[in-house]
């Protein structure tokens, strides 16, 4: 398959390379190899069960590593607390959200927000707020009181209270309707319009692939296939078995 990379950028923003985690003794990747360029949006789609949530936690530091290399922005992170991580300029949008059930929306943000990185809390807010109307409408409303789209919304309004250079969204579209779904990947292409590089995990594998730069396909912690998302997404073989067509 053609991997030649649509990204004009030819800057390494993170590179992962053999790598290998799991949980206590169960490995779950085999050695995975992965890098995004400065710019990108890269998605990894793949089964249930393939191990693309355990790379991201592997990433942020979330995750025991057995082997492997992890390098963001030329710096290693292997070993390094998520905390660093994300003060490093990496944020982790994880799946299911995982938002402060029991604070109002501003207040998550504030939880978000990273001082270290040197922008000010109100000049990043007011960004969130202009992506996210609905977020400021509701500021004083406690988070259990939005709605599942509303809620990843602020989950992604969090994490960009971080100022990340590389945000990695796992499963954002997950249990949405179809609108909001659409909803979901405008402002992805708007969070890459702004600056930011992505990774993007997902089950809805097309949708992923349109708005994608690059594409890698896991299999059973393992890397099976990768390419420009186009190429993936009008490929044969994969369209049967990962896309259901
Ligand atoms: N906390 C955990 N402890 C033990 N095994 C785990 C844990 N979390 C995940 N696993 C196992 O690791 C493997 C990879 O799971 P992972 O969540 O990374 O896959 P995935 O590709 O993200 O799939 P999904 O779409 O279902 O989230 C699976 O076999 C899963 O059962």
């Amino acid at each position: 398959m053609e991997q030649l990379r649509n990204s004009t950028s030819s800057e390494s923003l993170l590179k992962v390379g053999g790598l290998q985690a799991g949980y206590g003794h169960t490995q779950v990747l085999f050695g995975i190899d992965l890098e995004v360029k400065a710019g990108e949006i890269v998605t990894i789609i793949g089964a249930n069960g393939a191990g693309k949530t355990t790379t991201l936690r592997s990433i942020s530091g979330l995750t025991r590593i057995y082997g492997g290399t992890l390098t963001f922005k030329g710096r290693s992170i292997k070993g390094i607390a998520p905390e660093e991580v994300t003060r490093l300029g990496l944020a982790h949008c994880p799946e299911g959200r995982q938002i402060l059930q029991r604070l109002t929306v501003e207040e998550n943000l504030i939880a978000g927000y990273l001082p270290e990185r040197g922008q000010s809390f109100d000049a990043i807010r007011s960004d969130v707020f202009a992506m996210f109307p609905v977020l400021k409408e509701r500021r004083n409303s406690l988070a259990s009181r939005m709605s599942g789209g509303q809620q990843q919304m602020l989950a992604i309004g969090r994490s960009l209270m971080a100022s990340p250079e590389l945000l990695m969204l796992d499963e954002p579209s997950l249990g949405l309707a179809p609108k909001l779904i659409n909803q979901i990947f405008e402002i992805i292409i708007s969070l890459s319009n702004a600056g930011i590089s992505l990774i993007v995990v997902e089950q809805n594998a097309s949708v992923a692939l349109e708005i994608a730069d690059y594409a890698y396909v896991f299999d059973a912690g393992r890397c099976s296939a990768e390419g420009g998302a186009r190429n993936v997404l009008n490929d044969p073989g994969l369209k049967e078995a990962y896309l259901g067509a």
